[in-house]
């Protein structure tokens, strides 16, 4: 009898197209399959992987701060990819979620170059954020390539677009990845079974290793690490961090959000207003021009802090956190916070 390797998909799409949501969907939906999941933030607080730890325990790896697409040393990959497929672990599927900044050719080739015999290549999954794609596409446009070699296409947040917008973005989809299945979704809400089964396609495969080929001819050999990645979307990237123990003042924090630089595209992270009857962990997610918070409780014994990470392109750094260094609430010119001071929060906030 053969033995059953584990198939090992790779969710990958641009900053804040909904990987995440999709990954939680497919845990909580997952039927009787066990999913491992690894999950690859940019920043160095890890945001993506604090939003499904809930759900998988201890079948969830981390690996935090920078795009696993340029680990020189996959050692980190490949241990745990080792501890995931052990027959003890009992799983079923991997599911590794690229930071949104990741080059997927690289990933895959990781997973193909393993020497793990427990775990095969399962498959790319390229999620796609409906109500940005148009715009994104034209300030990334390798964003094509990645469609190219994806196995699956899930066009998501179609809740935010109408019907002529949706033909129009499937009629592009088939230009940029003739023949891929492309599946239409919000909040993620896909079949599990459609990523679980899916097989890579040969084409795809030779694709890849094409793809990996011209970008060394395009890097000069690609054997310095700086140079080598020019051509990375995460290249332009930056990300900041911000922490706070202190709770944020809500009128200040709005006014923050609302001077946010064209070029900041992400915010993601939880914040910690301490106003009494909004005592809860309020998670945010801005996506381009797109904000929304939504609360929850705090674990019982999680401490109550603010932690950001926001994730941009040509923006300043050290103003960014020094404008938030000004919203904390015994910061100049806080002043009184009362119930009113959130109603900024709340007409972003659901829930
Ligand atoms: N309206 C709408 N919002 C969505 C949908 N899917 C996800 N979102 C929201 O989009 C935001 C980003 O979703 P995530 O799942 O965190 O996106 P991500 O791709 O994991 O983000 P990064 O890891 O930062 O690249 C969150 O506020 C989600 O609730 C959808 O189908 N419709």
């Amino acid at each position: 009898m053969t033995k059953r390797q584990i198939p090992v998909i790779v969710l990958a799409g641009f900053l804040g197209s909904g990987k995440t949501t999709l990954l939680n969907h497919l845990l909580a939906h997952s039927g009787g399959s066990r999913v491992g999941v690894v999950v690859n933030d940019f920043g160095s607080i890890e945001i993506d992987a604090m939003s499904v730890a809930g759900q998988v325990g201890s079948s969830m790896v981390s690996l935090g701060n920078g795009c696993l697409c340029c680990a020189v040393d996959t050692s980190d990959l490949d241990a745990f990819l080792d501890r995931l497929s052990r027959p003890a672990a009992r799983i079923d599927v991997i599911v590794i979620e690229a930071s949104g900044l990741a080059e997927p050719q690289e990933l895959v080739r990781m997973i193909l170059a393993s020497d793990n015999t427990e775990i095969m290549y399962g498959g790319l999954v390229e999620v796609v954020d409906a109500a940005e794609f148009g715009r994104t596409r034209v300030r990334h446009p390798e964003l094509d390539r990645h469609l190219g070699i994806a196995d699956l296409v899930v066009l998501n947040k179609t809740d935010r677009i109408g019907e002529a917008e949706r033909a129009e973005l499937a009629a592009t989809l088939e230009e940029l990845a003739p023949g891929t299945p492309v599946v239409a979704a919000s909040y993620g809400r896909v079949d599990p079974e459609l990523l679980f089964d899916r097989r890579p396609r040969e084409e795809r495969l030779e694709e890849i290793r094409q793809l990996s080929f011209e970008d060394l001819v395009h890097d000069g050999a690609g054997d310095d690490h700086d140079h080598g990645h020019e051509g990375h979307l995460h290249a332009a990237y930056e990300s900041v961090e911000f922490v706070s123990d202190e709770p944020l003042h809500p009128r200040l924090f709005m006014e923050f959000l609302d001077r946010r630089p064209e070029g900041l595209y992400r915010i993601k992270g939880f914040v910690y207003f301490g106003v009494p009857g909004h005592r809860q962990k309020f998670a945010l997610h801005a996506v381009g021009d797109f904000l929304r918070m939504h609360r929850t409780a705090w674990g019982r014994s999680e401490r109550r802090t603010t932690q950001l990470v926001m994730i941009g392109s040509g923006v300043d750094g050290g103003a960014l956190r020094e404008g938030l260094e000004g919203c904390r609430r015994a910061g100049e010119g806080a002043g009184d916070v009362d119930e009113r001071s959130m109603w900024g929060v709340l007409r972003y906030t659901q829930g």
